[in-house]
């Protein structure tokens, strides 16, 4: 469903992601972790269009997304870590323009349970300058799985949420895999990894250190099977205890 084959970016002489490539299938959430700057958001970008890649291929439902980037996008939702939201729009208008850009005709009924999901229903009258920093990550993340993307990739989701909203998210995160969306979840927040994600995927300096369900990454950098996913992070990525005191 999320297809990267052999994708490199360069900024100028600068290599940020180099010869990747990885798939994440229908059901399976797959988390991307790895230090700051280790390419993480590039590589997001590039899988969701927003930059092209220099070399390789990113594909979405089969679809390449550099020759056929509306067909690409029609069928994934990106939901970056910083809300980016229209000042003059309502979250009801917010979601109305949504609808319409991705032709989404009972988006009154599909709109009305994602609200009520993200508890957000009654907000529906608000601007952006009367929602909480939380209130408008579940806006963007309502406006992004509107059109029901069978891939969602999302970018810290949890920044700014609180419990309620953690715990909705993670649940919200769960049902789209139990309905088939193919998932990426990027984020620093290695216990919420463990908790919802089926694969991991490390990166570090823009190359892949392992991937594979958490079970397989687990067994190759902890022998014992108990290891945290705190351990295998710092193993893989080759910090020790003590650096990280
Ligand atoms: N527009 C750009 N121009 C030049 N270099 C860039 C640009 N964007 C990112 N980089 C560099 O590419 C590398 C990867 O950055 P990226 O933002 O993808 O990392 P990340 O894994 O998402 O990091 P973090 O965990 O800190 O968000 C970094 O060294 C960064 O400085």
């Amino acid at each position: 469903m999320i297809e990267l084959e052999h994708l490199s970016k360069r900024y100028g002489d600068f290599t940020a992601v180099d010869d990747l490539s990885f798939k994440v299938g229908p059901g399976e959430v797959m988390g991307l972790v790895g230090p700051n700057g280790a390419g993480k958001t590039t590589t997001l970008r590039c899988l969701s269009g927003i930059i092209p890649a220099t070399t390789g291929h990113a594909r979405i439902g089969g679809v390449d997304v550099a020759a056929d980037p509306v067909a690409a996008k029609r069928q994934l939702a990106f939901i970056p870590d910083e809300p980016r939201l229209f000042d003059h729009l309502t979250v009801e208008q917010h979601l109305n323009f949504v609808a319409r850009l991705y032709g989404v005709a009972d988006w009154q009924a599909r709109a009305q349970p994602l609200l009520d999901e993200l508890e957000m229903g009654d907000k529906r009258k608000l601007l952006p300058a009367e929602l909480s920093r939380g209130m408008k990550q579940k806006l963007a993340i309502a406006c992004g799985l509107l059109h029901a993307p069978r891939a969602v990739i999302l970018d810290e989701p949890l920044t700014g949420l609180d419990p309620y909203g953690i715990r909705r998210m993670k649940d919200t995160m769960r049902r789209l895999a139990g309905e088939g969306a193919a998932i990426i979840l990027s984020s620093h927040l290695l216990d919420l990894v463990q908790e919802v994600c089926t694969h991991l995927l490390i990166l570090k300096d823009g190359r892949k250190l392992a991937d594979g369900t958490v079970a397989d990454v687990r067994a190759r950098y902890a022998a014992d099977g108990a290891a945290s996913l705190e351990d295998v992070f710092f193993r893989a990525t080759g910090e020790t205890e003590s650096a990280k005191a």
